[in-house]
Order: C-alpha cells, then sequence, then structure tokens
C-alpha cells in the first residue's frame, strides 16, 4: 500500500502513435495531470489535436483537452520522462527503432499494443529488449475500448512492470478516478493475453456472425480462455495472470461486443463475407487478422496445443472455409477438460 502512496508520478508523458489507444491513453494522462506530447505520424492529426482537439481520424467527435498537445516529430518526445508505446504490433519494432536516437538510457516504455510479431512469432517486451535494451520496460494490457476511455467511462487495466518501484510510479503517473491501472509483476502475461483475445474475438465474431448461439459462445470464451492459458504458460507466465483483467476481462469484452474491430472482422467472416471484404474501407487496426498465423505458429513451435487460435489462422488465411474450419474443430479426438 505504501509502495503506491510514496511512489513519485512522472510529469511529462509521451505516447508514440496516434490511433485510438494512443490518443486515448494520451487523454488519460492529460486528465491525470501530466504533461503530454502525443506523437502522430501524420501533420494532419497533429493539427486537427493542436487547433480543434480532436482527432478526427481514428476517434471522432470526441472532445480531447486542450491541454493536451500533439506534434509529428519523433524528437519532440526526447525529453520526456515516460514513454508509452502504440503503434499496432506490427510496426512496433520500426517505431522504436526510429525513436532510438532519442532515448536515454534506463527510460521508461510501456508497451500498449496487443499482438504477436509475424515472421519473428516476438511479444513486444522481446521486441523492445532487441531494438531499445536501454530502456526499461512494462505493459499494459486490459479490457479498455478506446472511445470509451477517452470519454471517461470507468475502466480497469492491469500494468505490468518487473521493477516494482516502477510500476508504481507509472500507476499514479495514469492513474483517475476513471482509469484504474492494477500493478503484476507478469510482463508475459498480460501480453500473451493481449495478443491471444484479439485472435479468440476473431473466432467469437464468426461463430455470432454464423448464428451458432449462446452455448457456442459461451463455450468458446472457455476453451479460448484454456488456450490462452496453456499458451501464457508455456512462455514463462503464471497461470494466475490469466484470470485478471488481461486475460479473462480482455477476452470477455472483445468477444462479447461487435466494438471490438477483432469480434467484429470475425462477424464479417461468419455472415459469408471474405477476408478482403471484411477489412474493406477499415482505416483501424484488427490485430488478431495478423497475429493469428504468429500465435499459430508459436503455439506449434511450442508443442502447445490451440484449435480454436488454429481454425482462426486457416480461416484467415483461406487454406479452409469457415464452415470446414468449425467442422474440423469439433471432430477433433474426444479428450479431458483440463
Ligand atoms: N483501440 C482500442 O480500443 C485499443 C487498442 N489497443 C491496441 O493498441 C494498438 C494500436 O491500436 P489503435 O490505436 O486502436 O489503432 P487504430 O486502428 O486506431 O489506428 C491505426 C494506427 O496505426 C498506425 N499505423 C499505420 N501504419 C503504421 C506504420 N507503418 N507505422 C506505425 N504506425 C502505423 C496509424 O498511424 P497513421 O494514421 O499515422 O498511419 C494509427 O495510429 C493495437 O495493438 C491495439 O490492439 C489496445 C487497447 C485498446
Ligand atoms: O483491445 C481492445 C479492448 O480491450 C480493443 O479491441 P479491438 O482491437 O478488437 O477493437
Amino acid at each position: 500500500m505504501t509502495q503506491f502512496q510514496e511512489a513519485q508520478p512522472f510529469q511529462k508523458v509521451g505516447v508514440i502513435g496516434a490511433g485510438a489507444w494512443g490518443t486515448a491513453l494520451a487523454a488519460v494522462a492529460a486528465r491525470a495531470g501530466r504533461e503530454v506530447l502525443l506523437q502522430c505520424r501524420e501533420p494532419e492529426v497533429a493539427e486537427s489535436i493542436n487547433s480543434r482537439h480532436q482527432n478526427h481520424l481514428y476517434l471522432p467527435n470526441i472532445e480531447l483537452a486542450p491541454e493536451l498537445k500533439a506534434t509529428a516529430d519523433l524528437a519532440d518526445l526526447a525529453d520526456c520522462d515516460l514513454v508509452l508505446a502504440v503503434p499496432p504490433a506490427q510496426h512496433m519494432r520500426a517505431t522504436l527503432k526510429a525513436f532510438a536516437p532519442y532515448v536515454k538510457d534506463g527510460l521508461p516504455i510501456v508497451l500498449c499494443a496487443k499482438g504477436v510479431e509475424r515472421g519473428s512469432d516476438c511479444l513486444m517486451n522481446e521486441v523492445l529488449a532487441a531494438t531499445l535494451p536501454q530502456a526499461r520496460a512494462a505493459v499494459l494490457s486490459g479490457p479498455s475500448f478506446a472511445a470509451e476511455v477517452a470519454r471517461g467511462l470507468p475502466t480497469a487495466v492491469t500494468l505490468a512492470c518487473k521493477d516494482a518501484e516502477l510500476g508504481a510510479r507509472i500507476l499514479k503517473t495514469i492513474a483517475t478516478t476513471t482509469f484504474r491501472p492494477y500493478l503484476i509483476d507478469d510482463m508475459v502475461g498480460a501480453e500473451a493475453g493481449g495478443a491471444l483475445k484479439n485472435v479468440l474475438a476473431i473466432a467469437a465474431g464468426i461463430s455470432e456472425g454464423k448464428g451458432l448461439g449462446r452455448s457456442a459462445h459461451a463455450a468458446l470464451i472457455t476453451r479460448g480462455f484454456a488456450e490462452m492459458t496453456r499458451l501464457a504458460v508455456a512462455l514463462g507466465a503464471e497461470a494466475e495472470t490469466m484470470g485478471g483483467l488481461c486475460g479473462m476481462g480482455d477476452l470477455v469484452l472483445s468477444c462479447s461486443s461487435p466494438q471490438s474491430r477483432n469480434m467484429s472482422v470475425g462477424l464479417a467472416l461468419g455472415g459469408g463475407k471474405t477476408l478482403a471484404e471484411a477489412l474493406e474501407g477499415k482505416i483501424s487496426v484488427a490485430e488478431g487478422v495478423e497475429s493469428a498465423p504468429a500465435v499459430k505458429h508459436l503455439g506449434e513451435k511450442m508443442g502447445v496445443e490451440l484449435p480454436i487460435c488454429h481454425m482462426v489462422a486457416t480461416i484467415l488465411s483461406g487454406e479452409a472455409s469457415v464452415d470446414e474450419a468449425i467442422g474440423e474443430l469439433m471432430s477433433r479426438p474426444l479428450k479431458t477438460e483440463r
């Protein structure tokens, strides 16, 4: 308890990536009273935030605090004492490399993307360790729709950090009366939960889109949770982490609302659309689409059975139709539940 009471918040917070989530987190930090600089790749987004206090592209119709400042130049974040990295997972490596010239020794970087890197099968903390070994890592994950968070609706998330003192300072920096982070030290668990729930949300959307019913929905969440836990534990996480906000919490949220971009891709696939049709015209990222093949590959490499994630990956790659993949999933050999 005293650990949190005595922790000093960081004052100058940089946020890299002005999609919906980066913008919402910048709004949270500003609401917590911090000086916040949000880096946008597109100058027009920075302009929109600075002059109209809106991110018209990714969070339209949500008023941002005038104190929240944006820049198109990564170099402007050089003197921040805490940085939140919020690009999509597949762009995390390039983004961190581009930021490298401005990173001082020991800079705390909070990884906020939810995904597994394709090609390397790396979680984001592995990407950070490879690109910015001089930084100190933390992971933010959990059930949190950007638009709700930006509007100030009550939200609770997981902040994972190996260094308890640093974790407490990050908590103090971003906590408000509507945004409540809980500290754990299991970064791998927090990351595995966030990455897998996106793939599983696509499965839940497929089930919903095909009208498979509430029983199938509950089975998907429960068996999906078993997959998430199996892979996370194999990667070195604690099983208990998966029962928290970054595991079960985010799985329930993302599998239960078409507000989830991942679930909405699944809904379209289940409704008979192709992947190209499901993604047509969307500027927002659905991380599960990119992470599914990496998760499948990771499971194969680690010898961990992930039948639902496998089903999603084969549907997305076109190796199986939705009906074929569901048929295959349901006709696997019978087994014990645990
Ligand atoms: N939205 C949400 O509710 C939540 C999202 N997250 C996670 O946050 C991460 C970011 O998602 P979100 O903010 O929603 O993204 P959005 O879908 O809102 O926006 C897409 C983002 O990707 C950026 N982008 C596109 N191409 C590149 C590139 N080559 N290099 C770097 N950035 C690029 C875009 O920048 P530009 O416009 O400049 O191209 C934009 O910032 C994801 O991992 C997501 O899972 C986590 C919790 C909640
Ligand atoms: O991560 C999220 C909620 O916690 C956002 O989910 P989607 O990316 O599926 O919209």
